[in-house]
């Protein structure tokens, strides 16, 4: 059915917002028409949004979303619902299932089931390392074949060189991404928080700056030896973004992604010994926090990635040294990032708009990421006005472990459209 959307506010070229109505048909936009301008389709549907901002479908490259294996954390359904109601219309899941999704049979069941659920486009990324054991690649020829998007192992570095070049030189051959979870296990060896005041005061082992930085460095010169498409995860630390920052000077095909909450939080501000501040890599330092934002303002850093990796309440329980890494971000990262840097002034909503829609198409070579006629009809209809509490107990995901409980924010998605069709619209579900 034609979905016609009237009152949309919608950023042009030079940042401005100008009144629209959008029409779509067959998940395709069709028309771009100043306000007023008289739009009609036969049996359309039309959605008023008011005077809220519409913009391109968020896109997220880094997500968790459990299934299979670990359906008590999440399942390929409720993340995919989380993400709409966060306001993204294409995700890229991890392959850190149980099995690993090192094989075709996983990669095509992961899209199935992406596709019964039909909420969102998922994108999924197949394993490096059979595993993720680092002992042996995978087959990256039948993986691609199947639907992989790309190669990783998130969830651990690949610890050995010449396996991680071999992993490049294979995946260029295919014009396929690497993308690094960057970290030297001899480095952290159980170590639950980065290094600084946080570990010292509750004598925890710290993880240190370099167990990122010493990876991210051997990669890009591997990359560079290769000529693969070479794009770093969760970027955390001052020392990675000087090495991937004189990486893009001198032409080497690095991208790299940052989460909001390496934009918004330090070590020091972790409360106490509660496992919600738990992730990997952990909140480190001021400094770090205040480079992560000024590598994503410069382009060094080139898109926002929520890493949303919900674990269950018993799991997030056992404490600060026990509980796994990881925290859910999708229904709270556009919310926290427009109110903490568009909303104060810092960034202009264009620029924090194309770090999540316009940035990842380009960087992985999406049909996604804009609002033109003749572009896929997935767009979101984001609430700036008015200000919610973050309350974990109403998210749409399964995972509640979040440091951002009782944060006040705008910038809510209120409707999320994917191909055309209504994902979310604020408290309904429609399917
Ligand atoms: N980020 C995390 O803290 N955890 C992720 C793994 C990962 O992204 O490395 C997970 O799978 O739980
Ligand atoms: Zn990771
Ligand atoms: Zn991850």
């Amino acid at each position: 059915m034609p979905l016609i959307i009237i009152n949309a506010k919608v950023l042009n070229e030079d940042g401005q917002l100008e009144l629209k109505t959008i029409t779509t048909e067959d998940g395709v936009i069709t028309g771009i028409y100043d306000q007023g301008t008289e739009v009609q389709a036969a049996g359309a549907e039309t959605l008023d949004a008011a005077g809220k901002l519409v913009t391109p479908g968020f896109i997220d490259m880094h997500v968790h979303l459990r299934e299979p294996g670990f359906e008590h954390k999440e399942t390929i359904a409720t993340g995919s619902l989380s993400a709409a109601k966060g306001g993204f219309t294409t995700i890229a899941c991890m392959p850190n299932t149980r099995p690993i999704t090192d094989d075709p049979e996983t990669v095509k069941l992961v899209l199935d089931k992406a596709k019964e659920a039909g909420l969102v486009k998922v994108l999924p990324y197949a394993a490096i390392t059979v595993n993720e054991l680092g002992r042996e690649l995978t087959d990256f020829a039948a993986l691609k074949e199947a639907g992989a998007i790309g190669f990783t192992d998130d969830g651990v570095g690949v610890q050995n060189a010449q396996m991680m070049k071999d992993a490049m030189a294979w995946a260029a051959s295919m014009n396929m991404p690497v993308i690094a979870h960057c970290e030297d296990n001899s480095l952290v060896e159980g170590a639950p928080v980065a290094e600084g005041e946080f570990a010292r005061k509750h004598g925890l082992k710290g993880i240190p700056n370099e167990s990122e930085a010493i990876h991210v460095g051997r990669d890009i010169l591997l990359a560079e030896a290769t000529g693969v498409h070479y794009h770093v995860c969760h970027v955390s630390t001052e020392q990675s973004i000087r090495l991937i920052r004189q990486a893009k000077q001198i032409g080497i095909n690095v991208t790299a992604e940052v989460c909001p909450h390496h934009l918004l939080l330090c070590e020091e501000d972790i409360p106490g010994l509660n496992a919600n501040w738990k992730m990997n890599p952990p909140l480190r330092s001021r400094r770090d926090v205040e480079a992560c934002i000024a590598a994503l303002e410069d382009g060094t850093i080139d898109i926002v990635v929520t890493d949303h990796a919900p674990h269950s309440e018993e799991e997030k329980a056992k404490g600060m040294q026990l509980a796994p890494f990881g925290i859910v971000g999708f229904e709270t990262a556009f919310p926290l990032l427009y109110t903490k840097f568009v909303e104060t002034g810092l960034w202009t909503l264009q620029m924090l708009v194309q770090r999540m829609t316009a940035d990842p198409a380009r960087v992985f070579g999406l049909d996604a990421g804009r609002l033109e006629v003749g572009a896929p009809a997935d767009l979101t209809i984001v609430d700036l006005e008015t200000e919610k509490t973050v309350d974990p107990s109403t998210f749409a995901s399964k995972g509640r472990n979040t440091p951002f409980g009782g944060w006040s924010l705008k910038g809510w998605p209120a409707v999320t459209v994917v191909n055309g069709k209504i994902s979310w619209a604020e408290d309904r579900v429609l399917n």
